[in-house]
């Protein structure tokens, strides 16, 4: 393992911003799991999460934009959400935090009704028809985020995979979930959709790499109903 890793892990250990559970912990009953505003952001603000984080861009970059909203990016690596929680750190930002757990366990961390809107940012797309249950937007993953997303409550996926976006949509319609919004390729839309707001303001470490390629973005938000 890389020194500058074994450092990040060290600070991830003292940084006021993460929490690193053990499964135990999520298992046994979560202390923060219906306390995150009393106890943690000390305030009675919305909460939105932004799943498989990565370096955390999008959850540092909304924070900043929508200061009255809290924050907390979900990813198992903890070695690149530290990039997220040390800017955070640094910019005395209180309404940003990050969780390393599994997405699989994110229902043991969030109570009923705890969590207003969630962004799911380049997930791997999980192709393989035996990997079609690690897809985040597989109805398994759907149910597990309406146990603690309030009524009404958004989802946003942004991928640079037509699979994973041509997947999600066709189960969401099937399903007769509400599409507020649909872009197969949001920097060719020339159209301006007040749904989509904020959209192109901030790229992640993927959306980076994948546009770098020629790959086009998608977009889909969605209600949980
Ligand atoms: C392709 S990266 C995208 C990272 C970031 N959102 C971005 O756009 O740069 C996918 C991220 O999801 C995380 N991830 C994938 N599956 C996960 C799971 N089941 N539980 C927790 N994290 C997961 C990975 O660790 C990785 O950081």
């Amino acid at each position: 393992m890389g020194k500058n890793k074994l450092a990040r892990f060290a600070e991830n250990k003292i940084l006021p911003n993460v929490i690193q559970p053990t499964r135990e912990d999520a298992l046994e009953g979560f202390e923060l799991k219906g306390k995150w505003r009393d106890n943690f952001f000390k305030n009675d603000n919305p909460i939105v999460l932004e799943l498989g984080c990565g370096k955390g861009e999008y959850s540092v970059g909304l924070a900043k934009t929508f200061p009255e909203k809290n924050f907390i990016g979900v990813d198992i690596k903890g070695a690149r959400f530290w990039f997220g929680a040390k800017e955070a750190v640094d910019n005395n930002m209180n309404n940003v935090a990050f969780l390393r757990t599994q997405i699989e366990l994110v229902d043991y961390f969030f109570a009923e009704n705890e969590v207003d809107e969630i962004w799911i940012t380049f997930p791997d797309p999980q192709i393989k028809y035996k990997r079609t249950k690690h897809r985040l937007t597989h109805p398994d993953f759907l149910n597990r985020y309406k146990k603690f997303l309030k009524p009404g409550g958004i989802v946003h996926l942004k991928t640079d995979s037509e699979f994973l976006h041509g997947y999600t949509l066709g189960y969401l319609q099937g399903a007769g979930y509400e599409i507020i919004s649909a872009h197969h390729d949001i920097y060719g839309a020339p159209e301006y959709d007040p749904n989509t707001e904020h959209l192109r303001d901030i790229k992640t470490y993927y959306e980076e790499l994948f546009s770098s390629k020629g790959k086009t973005i998608t977009y889909i938000k969605f209600r949980i109903n």
